[in-house]
């Protein structure tokens, strides 16, 4: 990414500053792998690479906000007013997305829905889409024990992660009996696949 971006007007350095101005040390290198992992998906799956790095340094940037300053967003900005039954976890992303449009000046819908769907997903994802959220699903510190499977299923299909991914999401708030924001059942309906159909 240099100055001349046509989709941020920060620099790269300006904005890797950004994000460490936002975020700990260690949700920052959480962000730098994202963007890695999400860069070579990128090139497997044929998409912009410059899309993709600035949806991925952006998509964690309001995850440790303050819940009152992101509620004030979420009113503000008329984002759903259900989000606010839940929290930071599936606000981040949306609370991100208003902050991209509106103080950076991030006009791409794309890069935009990427940020904002990271950890839900959508019915209709793009490919940026679906690469932010495979990417931030299966970066190279997850360990916990789906994501073996989801790095294997991402060699062949980003759909197959997601629908893997949503359905693993779903299994554990249930188990751990907490509340489900809807639009990850959604995503699951759509990109829910058969084990045949997965590989
Ligand atoms: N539909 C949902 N409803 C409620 N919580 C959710 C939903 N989807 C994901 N989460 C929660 O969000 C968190 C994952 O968000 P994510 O953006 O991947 O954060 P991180 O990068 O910190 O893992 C998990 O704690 C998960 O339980």
């Amino acid at each position: 990414m240099t100055q001349t971006s046509l989709y941020i007007k920060l620099s790269r350095e300006e904005l890797l500053e950004l994000i460490r101005e936002n975020l700990s040390q260690k949700r920052y290198d959480h962000v730098l792998r994202v963007e890695k992992i999400g860069l070579q998906l990128a090139e497997q799956y044929g998409e912009s690479l410059e899309k993709t790095s600035i949806a991925c340094l952006l998509h964690d940037l309001k995850k440790q906000e303050d819940d009152q300053t992101s509620r004030q967003t979420i009113i503000s900005e008329n984002l759903p007013l259900n989000l606010l039954d839940f929290g930071n976890s599936v606000w981040h992303g949306p609370v991100a997305a208003v902050y991209a449009e509106k103080q950076l000046d991030v006009s791409d819908e794309d890069i935009l829905n990427a940020i904002k769907n990271h950890t839900v997903g959508s019915e209709h994802m793009s490919v940026l889409e679906k690469i932010v959220f495979v990417a931030d699903y299966i970066e190279p510190a997850r360990s916990f024990a789906a994501v073996e499977k989801a790095r294997k299923l991402a060699e062949e299909s980003l759909d197959a992660v997601i629908g893997y991914a949503s359905q693993q999401t779903l299994k554990n708030l249930l188990e751990s009996k907490k509340k489900i924001y809807p639009q990850t059942i959604l995503t699951y309906n759509k990109y829910l696949m058969t084990e045949s159909e997965e590989i």
